[in-house]
């Protein structure tokens, strides 16, 4: 049903609202807070991002999936006390419906694959790259949304989904220039802490919300917790011997926290057995301090980070077998990462790996008169007919402005439609490397073009 305000009323809200003309005030042309516009130059570098991490997407096989930026507000509504979640972007729509802005992905994901479930092969592996939002207060002047890339494999309970992933990952980061001396990946497992939780008959209903309160801890000053802790009935013994066992940094030290019988420490040392025959092995690093923010991790988690220490995390994950359940659906096992756009463009930029990326254009074709546009287009549909990228100027150009266009363009080669060649059936092709030019016959431009341009 419509919502609490009819249509018209909204209508008529709309009509008292002032335009900016009647605020005689200039429209604001910034984009909202906390978002940035892409122009062509930084779309250019986005794209370059985006098809990096596309193509080793495929290379895992993994398949593309969308989802809409705007769902129910129910997907995200979690207690365990997660900035994501405290920080929806969520509002009423004009029908009443409580909604939100997605700030992550793998709720939809779940949407998606409970939706279908019965009529999906397992493995499903799948891959995103959806804008996700979050409503901070400005006061620490943080971005509002990032692009971040999914890859998630449901359908496998073993730890070899989680080494494919990493797989993807440090496929990644070798592709983009990067080496295992500037980013390591951590690892530990929420298994861990499940045990130790266990052996100190904590129940587990407060297992998701403990993970979230650790994740805190590694950020935040104990008293600044103590509260939450205190408030979700935690004993100090308790947390004390959760800080004791996150403090192991490698497995001699984990065993001696959980024991040699603990299955956690058997699925990572399974995951770094299988990192071997990766040859991603020197990128991991066992840090037991990793519990990651999300309530829903169950099993393995993930971290990449810069080792300079410099910047926030690049991406992680984790295994989240339990998330269909809390959607009333039956239990499959999950794993995901997810990895934004910006912090891993600051790295990038940082070391000098992001390349200057030019329109990469075949050709500027131009008339020096307007009579002569008809030509011109001539021209360019031959060139484009023989799948050349083609700059055509709309309007009739003068030589030396073409020129210097083309340059700024970097177009391989220049077609000048100008009254003396087309005088003699011709059209001039300036190569601008070389600054050779060559006259062609118009009727024999399209043969000539496959003979000559090398794209
Ligand atoms: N979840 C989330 C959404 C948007 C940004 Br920016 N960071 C994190």
């Amino acid at each position: 049903a419509e919502g609490s305000r009819g249509s018209a009323a909204v209508a008529q809200d709309l009509k008292n609202r002032e335009t900016q003309k009647e605020r005689q005030g200039k429209l604001d042309l910034n984009p909202p807070r906390g978002t940035r516009d892409f122009y062509p130059e930084d779309m250019r570098t986005r794209s370059w991002l985006f098809e990096l991490w596309r193509q080793v997407a495929r290379d895992h096989a993994f398949e593309e999936y969308d989802a809409p930026v705007l769902e129910s507000e129910d997907l995200f509504v979690r207690k365990a006390g997660e900035e994501v979640t405290e920080q929806l972007y969520n509002f009423e729509d004009k029908g009443g419906r409580r909604v939100a802005l997605r700030p992550e992905m793998t709720p939809s994901l779940a949407r998606m694959v409970m939706a279908k479930r019965n009529g999906l092969v397992m493995p499903v592996k799948w891959f995103s790259f959806p804008q996700c939002w979050r409503y901070e207060r400005m006061t620490r002047g943080r971005r509002r949304e990032h692009y971040q890339w999914n890859m998630d494999v449901w359908g496998v309970s073993g730890v070899e989904a989680e080494a494919e992933l990493l797989s993807a990952i440090t496929t990644f980061f070798k592709r983009v220039g990067l080496t295992a001396e500037d980013v390591g990946i951590k690892v530990s497992s929420r298994g861990v802490l499940a045990e130790v939780l266990a052996a100190l008959d904590v129940p587990d209903a407060k297992f998701s919300a403990t993970c979230v309160l650790v994740d805190k801890l590694e950020k935040l000053p104990l008293e600044a917790i103590q509260g939450d802790l205190t408030a979700l009935g935690l004993e100090e013994s308790v947390v004390r011997r959760l800080l004791d066992v996150v403090q192991s940094r490698d497995f001699p030290s984990l065993e001696t926290a959980i024991g040699a019988k603990s299955t956690a420490l058997a699925q990572l040392r399974q995951l770094f057995e299988y990192a071997r025959a990766y040859n991603f092995e020197e990128w991991l690093v066992l840090d037991a301090s990793v519990v990651r923010g999300l309530a829903y991790y169950t099993g393995i988690v993930f971290e990449a980070f810069d080792r300079k220490g410099e910047l926030r995390a690049i991406c992680g994950g984790g295994r989240y077998d339990k998330l269909l359940e809390t959607f009333g659906g039956e239990a499959l096992p999950a794993v995901g990462f997810g990895f934004g756009d910006a912090v891993i463009m600051e790295l990038l930029e940082s070391k000098g790996l992001v390349p200057s990326l030019s329109l990469g254009l075949d050709a500027l074709v131009f008339a020096m008169e307007a009579g002569l546009q008809g030509i011109a287009i001539r021209a360019a549909t031959s060139l484009r007919a023989a799948g050349l990228t083609v700059d055509l100027q709309l309007e009739a150009r003068k030589t030396k402005w073409a020129l210097k266009h083309a340059d700024r363009l970097g177009a391989t080669y220049v077609v000048i439609v100008g009254p003396e060649e087309v005088a003699g059936c011709n059209v001039r092709v300036k190569e601008m490397a070389t600054g050779q030019q060559h006259v062609v016959a118009i009727a024999n431009l399209e043969s000539w073009i496959s003979a000559t341009f090398t794209t």
